[in-house]
C-alpha cells in the first residue's frame, strides 16, 4: 500500500518498506532462561508427531529438527524437498514462512517452558531456496512484555550459506486451556490415550 506523508513526498507502509519498523515494537524484558529450559546443545524432540513442521508421522511435512544453541537461542535445519516446491525446483514461499513459524515457536516454547500460538508472522524472502537446500534457521528470543513474546530468525543456505530468510513474530502466551478448547476432539483423545505422540509437553490431557 502507498501512502502520502504530510509533506506530500511518496511513504511506504511496513508492508512494503525495506526499512525495518523498530524491533521488538515495544519495550521489553528478556528473562532470565528457565530453569527446565534445556541445556544448550541438546536435540530437542518433535513437540507432536503429527505437526507439519516436525512431526515424524506427517509424510510431506518439513521434518524440522531442532538444537539448543544458547540461554536465547535455538538452531534448526529442514531440508526443502519436491513436495515443498512453488516454481519449479524451488520451495514455496508459504512453507518457508511455515518453517520459521516453527522453528520461532519453537524457541519460545522450550526456553520459555510456555505455550505460545503464534499471534504474527512476518518474512522477508530476500533468495531464492533450491529443493536439496538444507535451510539452517538460527532463532532469537527477543523479549517478553506480558503475555506477548518477540523473537526473531535468519535462515541460511547452509551453515555457512548467505541469509536467505528472515522473520520475525509475535506469540502469545496462553493457557492449555487453548488447545483443548479449540482442538477436534479425536485429535485430543489420540494424544490422551498415546502421550508419547506430544514429544516434550510433561503435561496430562484428558478431555
Ligand atoms: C507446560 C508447558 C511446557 C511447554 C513446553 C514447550 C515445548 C513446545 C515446543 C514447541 C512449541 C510449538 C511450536 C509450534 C510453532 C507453531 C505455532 C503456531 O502456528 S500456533 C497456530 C497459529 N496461531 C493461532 O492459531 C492463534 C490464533 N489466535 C488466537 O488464538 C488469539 O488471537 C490469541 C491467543 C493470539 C490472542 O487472543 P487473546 O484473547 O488470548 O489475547 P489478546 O488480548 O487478543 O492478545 C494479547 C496481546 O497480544 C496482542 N496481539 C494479539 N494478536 C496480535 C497481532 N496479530 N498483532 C499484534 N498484537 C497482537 C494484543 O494486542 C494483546 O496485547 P496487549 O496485552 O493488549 O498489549
Amino acid at each position: 500500500m502507498r501512502v502520502r506523508g504530510h509533506n506530500g513526498a511518496r511513504a511506504y507502509s511496513s508492508v512494503v518498506s525495506r526499512t525495518p519498523a523498530p524491533w521488538p515494537p515495544v519495550p521489553t524484558e528478556l528473562p532470565e532462561p528457565h530453569p527446565d529450559a534445556p541445556a544448550a546443545g541438546t536435540d530437542l524432540p518433535p513437540h507432536y508427531a503429527f505437526c507439519f513442521g516436525c512431526g515424524d508421522k506427517q509424510g510431506d511435512g518439513l521434518h524440522l529438527r531442532a538444537k539448543v544453541g544458547g540461554e536465547h537461542t535455538i538452531r534448526s535445519r529442514f531440508t526443502v524437498t519436491e513436495a515443498h516446491q512453488g516454481a519449479p525446483g524451488l520451495a514455496h514461499g508459504g512453507l518457508l514462512a511455515c518453517a520459521f513459524d516453527e522453528a520461532l515457536g519453537t524457541t519460545v516454547g522450550h526456553l520459555l517452558r510456555k505455550p505460545a500460538v503464534t499471534g504474527k508472522l512476518e518474512t522477508d524472502f530476500l533468495l531464492p531456496v533450491p529443493v536439496g537446500t538444507t535451510l539452517v534457521i538460527d532463532a532469537h528470543l527477543d523479549g517478553v512484555a506480558g503475555r506477548k513474546v518477540y523473537a526473531s530468525a535468519e535462515g541460511r543456505l547452509g551453515a555457512d550459506g548467505p541469509v536467505a530468510v528472515r522473520a520475525r513474530a509475535l506469540f502469545v502466551v496462553v493457557e492449555l486451556k487453548h488447545f483443548l478448547d479449540n482442538g477436534r476432539e479425536a485429535d485430543l483423545r489420540a494424544v490422551a490415550a498415546d502421550p508419547s505422540l506430544l514429544g516434550s509437553r510433561p503435561v496430562e490431557l484428558n478431555p
